[in-house]
């Protein structure tokens, strides 16, 4: 479970990001989170995974009190947790195989990454984690030879493999076509389904937030002003998420 209490977050030049924060996610859910650009979405998912830190209240992953780990503990963390962002950040001169491999054995000695040495079992993993969002035939492909919508599925393998409880996806599909997003987003469902694993989307799109997630969490000025079943967003909640800024001018 990842639940806030109380949180706020504060950016170090006094911006305050996240204000107030009361939100329990549950382990298998789909959450989709949306708001204006600026809103405060990536804030909000990157103090899950320790990538910014919270000012005050308290955020739990688990059993794990996010604002007090240190060092190692938040490396150790952070293994649990699979992050997606939109520029995939893949090392494209490398091998789909490759790629995934390195990134689910960081406790390897270097010189196996390097050379490209990989135990059998770290192979075995890849393998599966390509063949579960479809793409085990392009294993031996360098990664800069496929298509965008391909690389956001070996970015989504590659998270796979180290067998994440939560999967953290920063705009997955802001880069790709309506088709191939469409695409990706359903391999973020049948993830989540399959392998019961929790997912946190940021999302421009609204038509597929609520076409794929379960629940959706509506952001503004680094407030909770939505957080329901996506099939109950209506007219008056989107204007709430997203005109809401205007009605104050
Ligand atoms: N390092 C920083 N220092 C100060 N303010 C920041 C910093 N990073 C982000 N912000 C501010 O925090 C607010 C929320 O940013 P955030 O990136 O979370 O928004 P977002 O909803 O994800 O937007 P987008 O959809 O454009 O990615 C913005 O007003 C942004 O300018």
């Amino acid at each position: 479970m990842i639940k806030f209490d109380n949180v706020q977050m504060v950016y170090p030049n006094g911006y305050v990001g996240l204000k107030d924060i009361n939100l329990e996610i549950e382990q298998g859910e789909f959450v989709a989170i949306i708001g204006l650009s600026g809103a405060g979405k990536s804030t909000l998912i990157r103090c899950v995974n320790r990538m910014h830190d919270i000012s005050s209240g308290t955020l739990m992953v688990n059993d794990t009190n996010v604002g007090k780990i240190k060092g190692k503990e938040i490396r150790a963390f952070r293994r649990q947790i699979g992050m997606i962002f939109q520029s995939f950040n893949l090392i494209t001169r490398a091998t789909v195989l490759k790629n995934v491999m390195i990134s689910s054995v960081p406790e390897l000695p270097w010189w196996r990454r390097v050379f490209g040495i990989f135990p059998e079992d770290v192979k075995v993993t890849a393998l599966e984690s390509l063949d579960n969002v479809g793409i085990l035939d392009k294993a031996f492909v360098r990664v800069d030879q496929l298509s965008g919508g391909q690389q956001q599925r070996v970015a989504l393998a590659r998270t796979l493999a180290s067998h994440p409880e939560v999967i953290l996806a920063d705009e997955p599909v802001a880069a790709l076509d309506p088709v191939t997003a469409k695409t990706v987003m359903g391999d973020f469902k049948r993830i989540n389904k399959d392998l019961n694993i929790s997912v946190l989307i940021n999302i421009h799109h609204v038509d597929l937030a609520l076409e794929y997630a379960d629940r959706v969490i509506g952001i503004r000025q680094g407030q909770i002003v939505y957080d329901g079943p996506s099939k109950d967003v209506t007219e008056d909640v989107l204007s709430t998420i997203y005109d809401g800024d205007k009605k104050g001018e």
